[in-house]
């Protein structure tokens, strides 16, 4: 007789592991299937090893920032290996932590690919259970394109298998990763160029703040060419050449792919069962995430809802809690997702843009700026500086929308992002006591 199951989830990353945690915690009989590594694509090859790699630079320009404070020090070279040997310890404890709350919560794992199958079924090679709930949390992979010599490229998941810094880096794109892998390569010694096929790095962002980052990453020495699309790469002298639209011919050691990721929705037995997909893959999912087919759920980068590890996990969470338990619970609230650019200095955005507030309100937007040298930066002779944006509409100034560029945007933003999600008014920001001296308190002024 096929095994009965209360819930069989299809991935164990970000998503899926919440999902299955908090269900068993909620007394469902569990079962998750997973051919990888827990912990999945943040964990192995995302936002942890990116984290480590971003902190690891930042700290070699603190070095820089502290010898023109004064102290005589340089940060030299970083001896890679010993900082993998060190980034890898943190993982394996991370992925052996989420194995024991299995254990403990007496969850089936499968270490095997599955597929949704009829009446209720989810099949690997060698498992065939029954679930009255099935969950689709099988995430995304860096997308590929039809470029003659793409192969000669890395993506997103090299850099992380990396044994040693190349010298010249040459990265495509113009998102998050690209971003992020430009400032950080850059930070521990490389010199990058980056190719962005659009008129701005961070196209989606807001204008002025995606122009306060690209200012930065050109004064730090990062190389930008927008408007410049990779037609053709070539191998050369045990690196590659890349020919751009611009008919740029470009010499590079090692080049990385970042334009975009794909779902990971083939080969799940979705079109047998009639799951049904967007045009790009993704399973689409209504705010309660579900899909077409009664009792088939999608959470996390698989479905149509932002890429990013905490939606995947409230939405994970909010979706079993619906289901086991007799809590009314409404769906993830999208309005506000505070999100970070771990660029060198980050970049932290939550709520509308500048463009979007005008599309919706027209001249009824406000909007105030702040730029400003952070004393650190000051003190340093270094010319960096912080960009603050804040963008608010109607007579009362309703805050919709903060944008804050340079050092510690990252840690900035989350406390602010609960008071755009409350509804703050600039005249709530401005009547907030500042803290004084930060960079910080230049957004509860903003506007003065
Ligand atoms: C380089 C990089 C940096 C990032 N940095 C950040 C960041 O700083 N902050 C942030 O919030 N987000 C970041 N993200 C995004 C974040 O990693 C993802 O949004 C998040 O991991 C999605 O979780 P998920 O559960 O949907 O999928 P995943 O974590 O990808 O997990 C899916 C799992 O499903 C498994 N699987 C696939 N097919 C099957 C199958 N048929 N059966 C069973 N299992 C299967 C896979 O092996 C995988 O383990 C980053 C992503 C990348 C690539
Ligand atoms: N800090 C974070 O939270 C973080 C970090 C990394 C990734 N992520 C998540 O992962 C998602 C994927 O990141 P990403 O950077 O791969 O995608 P992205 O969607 O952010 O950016 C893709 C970029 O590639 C460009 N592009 C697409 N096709 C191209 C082509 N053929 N040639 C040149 N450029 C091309 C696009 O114009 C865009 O600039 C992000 O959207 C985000 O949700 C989050």
């Amino acid at each position: 007789m096929t095994d009965q199951y209360d819930l069989a989830v299809l991935g164990g990353g970000s998503g899926g592991l919440a999902a299955a945690q908090q269900a068993a915690r909620l007394g469902a009989k569990v079962v998750l299937f997973e051919p990888g590594r827990l912990g999945g694509t943040c964990v192995h090859v995302g936002c942890v090893p990116k984290k480590a790699l971003w902190l690891a630079a930042d700290l070699a320009h603190q070095v820089e920032l502290a010898r023109g404070i004064g102290f005589n020090v340089s940060a030299g070279a970083l001896d890679w290996p010993a900082f993998v040997a060190r980034r890898q310890a943190y993982i394996d404890r991370a992925e052996a932590g989420y194995a024991q709350r299995l254990v403990d919560l007496g969850i089936r794992v499968v270490r095997e690919r599955a597929r949704l199958g009829s009446d209720n079924t989810v099949s690997s090679h060698g498992v065939t259970v029954q679930a009255t709930h099935r969950l689709i949390a099988t995430g995304g992979r860096p997308a590929r394109v039809d470029v003659p010599g793409f192969e000669y490229g890395a993506v997103s998941d090299d850099v992380f298998g990396l044994d040693r810094l190349p010298r010249r880096i040459a990265i495509v794109g113009g998102g998050y990763i690209a971003v992020e892998m430009a400032g950080l390569l850059h930070g521990l010694g490389a010199e990058v160029t980056l190719f962005v096929r659009g008129d701005q790095v961070l196209g989606h962002f807001d204008a002025d703040l995606a122009e306060a980052l690209a200012g930065s990453m050109r004064a730090r020495g990062i190389v930008v060419h927008t408007r410049s699309a990779v037609d053709a790469v070539e191998r050369r002298d045990g690196g590659v050449l890349l020919r751009t639209s611009g008919e740029r011919v470009h010499r590079a050691d090692w080049l990385l792919w970042a334009i975009g990721r794909v779902p990971n929705s083939e080969d799940l037995g979705l079109e047998d069962i009639g799951v049904s997909l967007d045009a790009r893959g993704h399973v689409i999912i209504d705010p309660y995430q579900c899909t077409s087919v009664p009792g088939v759920f999608a959470v996390g980068d698989v479905a149509t809802q932002p890429a990013l590890t905490p939606v995947a996990i409230a939405a994970a969470r909010r979706l079993v809690e619906r289901l086991f338990s007799d809590a009314d619970v409404p769906p993830l609230d999208l309005a506000n997702v505070p999100t970070v650019v771990f660029a060198q200095p980050p970049l932290a955005t939550c709520g509308l843009t500048e463009a979007q507030a005008r599309a919706s309100w027209g001249d009824d937007v406000q909007v105030h700026h702040a730029r400003f040298r952070p004393m650190r930066e000051a003190l340093a002779g270094d010319a960096q500086t912080m960009f603050i944006k804040l963008v608010c509409v109607g007579a009362e100034e309703r805050v919709v929308g903060l944008h804050v560029h340079g050092p510690g945007a990252d840690e900035i933003l989350q406390g602010f992002a609960v008071a755009l999600r409350l509804g703050a008014r600039r005249r709530d920001f401005n009547e907030t006591l500042a803290i004084h001296p930060t960079a910080a308190e230049e957004v509860v002024l903003a506007g003065r």
